[in-house]
C-alpha cells in the first residue's frame, strides 16, 4: 500500500456526513435534527450530541432506531454501532429522496428504566411530524437549521438550491468566502470585516489549505509557498463581474503576499504596487474606448 493510499484512506475515514435524526415526541418543535458525524462515530456520540443540541434530559436514557419505510420494523442500534456506515447501505434512492417512498431514516427513541423501548403512538407522531413539514414547507414554522459547508465539495446533496443556499446561510454569519476545492468563491459584503488584521495574517501564514475557515489570505499564502518550494512563477486569477470586489481582493492578497515577504512589507512595496492599481486600471479604461470607438 502507497503512503498514498494510507492518506487517501484516513481522509475518507475523516470525512463527515450529515445524519438527519427524527427526535418525534421527544423533542417537539424538531422535525429532524442534522448531526455530523464520521464514519466511524458511534451510536452513543451521536446520542450524546443530540442531547446536547436538543438539549435534552441527561438523566433518561436514549437509543437510535433505523427504521426502512416509514412506519416499518425499527432496527435498534447498539451504543457501539456507527450510523454512518448503516447509512451508507442504503440505496441511493432513499439518500436522494425522501419522497420516494424508500423512507430510510434514524429515529432517536427513550429507553424505559426495564429496557423496553418508549414508542409512544407511532401513527400519532407520523400525522404530527407530516404536519410539521406541511407547515415548513409553508413557510409557518422555520426551517431546521443546517449546518453550512466551507468547502462546497463537501454538500452531500449537490444541486443549484443547496448550492445557494448555502452560499446565503454563510453570508448571514458573514462568512463571506466559501472555497470549491482551491478555488475561493467570495460574496461582497460591502461593509467593512475585522478579518484582515495582523491576527490574520499570522494566523494564515504557512498553513494548510481547508484546515481554517476559508479566507482569501490563504490563497495568498498557498500561492507564496508554492513558488518558493518549486521555483515557479505562480498566478491567481480574479474574476467576476463590475463591483463584485476583485480590486478588494487584489488589495488583500497583494498585502499579505507583502506581509508574508517582510522584505517588501519593510520597503514600502505593498504601496508601490497599490499606487499601480489605479493607473492599470485608467489604461484598462482608455483601451476599453479605444474599441469601442474602432481605433
Ligand atoms: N472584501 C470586502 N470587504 C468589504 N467591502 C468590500 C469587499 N470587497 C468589495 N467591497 C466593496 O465593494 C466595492 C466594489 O469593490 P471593487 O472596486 O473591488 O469591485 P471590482 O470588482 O474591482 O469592480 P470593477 O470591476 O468595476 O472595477 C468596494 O468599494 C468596497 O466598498
Amino acid at each position: 500500500m502507497s503512503v498514498n493510499d494510507v492518506g487517501g484512506r484516513r481522509r475518507f475515514e475523516d470525512s463527515e456526513y450529515t445524519l438527519h435524526i427524527y427526535p418525534g415526541s421527544i423533542a417537539e418543535g424538531t422535525i429532524y435534527c442534522p448531526i455530523t458525524a464520521r464514519k466511524t462515530s458511534t451510536a452513543a456520540e451521536v446520542i450524546d450530541s443530540l442531547i446536547n443540541k436538543l438539549q435534552l434530559e441527561k438523566t433518561k436514557c436514549y437509543v437510535l432506531a433505523e427504521v426502512k419505510e416509514f412506519g416499518g420494523e425499527e432496527w435498534i442500534l447498539n451504543p457501539t454501532d456507527c450510523p454512518v456506515q448503516r447509512m451508507m447501505l442504503w440505496p441511493r434512492m432513499a439518500l436522494e429522496n425522501r419522497t420516494s417512498g424508500e423512507d430510510y431514516r434514524f429515529l432517536l427513541r427513550e429507553k424505559n428504566l426495564d429496557g423496553s423501548i418508549h414508542y409512544g403512538s407511532l401513527q400519532s407522531w407520523l400525522r404530527v411530524t407530516e404536519e410539521r413539514r406541511r407547515m415548513v414547507e409553508r413557510g409557518f414554522l422555520p426551517q431546521p437549521q443546517q449546518k453550512d459547508y466551507d468547502d462546497l465539495c463537501g454538500l452531500p446533496d449537490l444541486n443549484e438550491k443547496t448550492l445557494l443556499e448555502n452560499l446565503r446561510n454563510r453570508f448571514k454569519q458573514e462568512k463571506i468566502y466559501t472555497y470549491v476545492g482551491s478555488i475561493l468563491i467570495v460574496i461582497n459584503p460591502f461593509k467593512f470585516l475585522p478579518i484582515y488584521n495582523p491576527k490574520y495574517v499570522k494566523m494564515y501564514d504557512n498553513h494548510q489549505l481547508g484546515k481554517l475557515e476559508p479566507h482569501i489570505y490563504a490563497v495568498a499564502d498557498v500561492a507564496y509557498h508554492a513558488m518558493l518550494q518549486r521555483r515557479k512563477n505562480q498566478c491567481i486569477v480574479i474574476s467576476g463581474e463590475s463591483g463584485s470586489g476583485k480590486t478588494q481582493s487584489t488589495n488583500f492578497l497583494i498585502h499579505h503576499l507583502t506581509a508574508l515577504s517582510q522584505k517588501g512589507f519593510a520597503s514600502g512595496v505593498e504601496q508601490i504596487i497599490l499606487g499601480a492599481g489605479p493607473v492599470l486600471e485608467g489604461l484598462w479604461d482608455i483601451q476599453i474606448d479605444c474599441i469601442d470607438d474602432g481605433i
